[in-house]
């Protein structure tokens, strides 16, 4: 099923435009939603997850107008917001089997098996009679994905989930929406380049509350290929570098001799050496292109 988002404009209250005519089209598989910190991600996915209502614009998914019929959409979706809240001192299962009876999944045994399922999915089957509230970050992330799949989602919305996990942690969760998104829509928000390298089919950055880019990780690399350039300079001769070249980041080596990263057709000058493209680049090219709009 397809997600297709036309002309989708929110202010808030104190006049900040979240969301600005933004277009969008999402299939099946793994999406993931890049962005710095306030570049819209939350509210675009609190609004397709009808938790808050656009200015204007339109939301389909599959069949369903989201906008004109809220509860059709709700049925069919899973969404594990930025931060969930504190959790009761109950067992995973028990919770489990509490949100399932919310949820409408009156019969017994049914529910005994969908929260099997789903506690084997999320690595969490051995774990399920411990408390909820003494799990670690990365478990209590992988127990959110196991309450929104306790209704079989079409649509699958989890926003930052990876923020504050350890690395081995985050290769957990990071397996778990893998496995999770193989038939289904998954929106997945993040400012960390390597989440949406690891694990996505498609991507778009966001900013300003527009779509900057729209591309699979894959295509965004080999677009940029022989146009990405390196070279070691002193600490003090980073400002005049940033007012020669397109300087997209750089990274201080332990000499404290720092290396900079520069987009540029051609190679800038003899001093430089031609580097592989990383999704970071893309990023970085996206965003600074964005600079003049943003500034003027
Ligand atoms: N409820 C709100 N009321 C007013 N302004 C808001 C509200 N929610 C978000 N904003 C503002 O809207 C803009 C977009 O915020 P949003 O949270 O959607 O971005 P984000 O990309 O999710 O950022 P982060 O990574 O920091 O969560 C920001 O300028 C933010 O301050």
């Amino acid at each position: 099923m397809k997600l297709i988002i036309k002309n989708l404009t929110k202010t808030y209250k104190n006049g900040v435009k979240a969301l600005d005519n933004l277009d969008l089209e999402i299939g099946i598989g793994m999406f993931g939603l890049l962005g710095p910190n306030g570049a819209g991600k939350s509210s675009l996915m609190r609004t397709i997850a009808t938790l808050q209502s656009p200015d204007s614009g339109e939301i389909i998914f599959g069949d369903i107008n989201v906008l004109e019929d809220n509860m059709s959409l709700r049925k069919v979706l899973g969404y594990l917001p930025q931060s969930f809240g504190v959790y009761p001192k109950m067992s995973a299962e028990d919770l489990l089997d509490y949100f399932a009876t919310l949820k409408g999944i009156a019969n017994k045994i049914e529910r005994k098996a969908i929260i099997k399922e789903v506690l084997e999915i999320t690595n969490l089957y051995d774990v399920r009679h411990k408390n909820v509230a003494g799990y670690s970050g990365g478990m209590k992330q992988r127990f959110g994905i196991a309450q929104l799949l306790l209704n079989n989602p079409k649509l699958i919305i989890v926003d930052e989930p990876t923020a504050g996990l350890d690395p081995a942690e985050r290769h957990r969760f990071l397996n778990v929406l893998r496995e999770v998104g193989t038939n289904c829509t998954v929106i997945f928000s993040t400012h960390i380049v390597e989440d949406v390298k690891e694990l996505c089919n498609e991507m778009a950055i966001l900013n300003g509350g527009k779509i900057l880019k729209h591309t699979t990780p894959q295509n965004a690399t080999q677009e940029i290929e022989g146009k990405i350039w390196t070279k070691i300079i002193q600490k003090d001769d980073l400002e005049e570098n940033i007012k020669m070249y397109n300087v997209l980041s750089r990274n201080f080596n332990p000499d404290n001799t720092l290396n900079i990263r520069v987009y540029s057709e051609t190679k800038p000058s003899e001093d430089f050496t031609a580097s592989k493209p990383q999704l970071d680049d893309v990023y970085f090219i996206a965003l600074k292109q964005d600079e003049p709009l943003l500034t003027s």
